[in-house]
């Protein structure tokens, strides 16, 4: 399974050019604060659109400026951990992990089946009828995990999944990460401010500076 992006955008103060190849594994994103990795994951997710190129899933065609072929976002089997989770503050746990799963017209028994396998497996089933502000940071990273998940993507991405944790948590969630990543055997993006947890979840990475985007080679 593989991912290919070229893509161009004008943003205000550069023009982002994104190229990046990701093949089943976890493949790293560094580079400095407003240098282009939330957007370019935005892109590939179809949340925000390009001005020109391509983004090919496997040989199916997400977006093609010259073929005027632009996916919606919920056709692209595309998981996305956002940055701070962007769990809906007003919904349970439970209606946080469902609500991709109504928005893509699953019958109603499946969407408590999936929702409760997952709710188990991220071990948070005690938190279903809880609302966000009233787990702890993991808990609610879990709960980010297992509503991306539930939707069985064919491709992760994962905005700084572990800023908003302190150090011991970071640490167990990264293991628990690569665990899982390890299982779905899918490519991943992790977009990341820190070498370490790159090179601890990465088998590749790139590096991205005013827009520019070139492989690094991980120590
Ligand atoms: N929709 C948009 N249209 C135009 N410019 C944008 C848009 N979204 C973000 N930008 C600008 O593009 C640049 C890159 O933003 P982006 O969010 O990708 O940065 P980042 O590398 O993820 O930074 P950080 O590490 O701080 O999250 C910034 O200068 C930002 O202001």
């Amino acid at each position: 399974m593989s991912l290919e992006v070229k893509i161009k955008k004008k943003l205000k103060e550069f023009t982002l050019e994104s190229e990046l190849n990701v093949e089943t594994g976890c493949t790293g994103l560094m580079g400095p604060s407003g240098s282009g990795k939330s957007i370019t994951l935005k892109c590939i997710a179809g949340v925000e659109t390009a001005d020109s190129g391509r983004i090919v899933l496997d040989g199916k065609i997400l977006y093609d400026s010259e073929k005027k072929i632009d996916l919606p976002p919920q056709k692209r089997k595309i998981g996305y951990l956002f940055q701070g989770y962007a769990l809906f503050p007003n919904m349970t746990i439970e209606e946080n992990i469902k609500i991709g799963l109504r928005a893509k017209g699953f019958p109603k028994d499946e969407i408590e089946q999936k929702t409760n396998d997952m709710m188990k497996r991220f071990h948070i089933e005690e938190l279903a009828k809880r609302y966000p502000r009233q787990i702890s940071g993991g808990q609610k990273q879990r709960t980010a995990l297992a509503r991306m998940l539930v939707c069985e993507p064919e491709v992760i991405l994962m905005d700084e999944p572990f800023s908003a944790l302190d150090e011991y948590l970071r640490e167990q969630m990264q293991d628990e990460l690569s665990n899982m990543l390890a299982m779905l055997d899918k490519p991943a993006i992790l977009v990341s401010h820190s070498s370490k947890e790159v090179e601890n979840l990465c088998d590749k990475k790139y590096h991205i500076q005013r827009g520019h985007m070139e492989r690094a080679t991980l120590l």
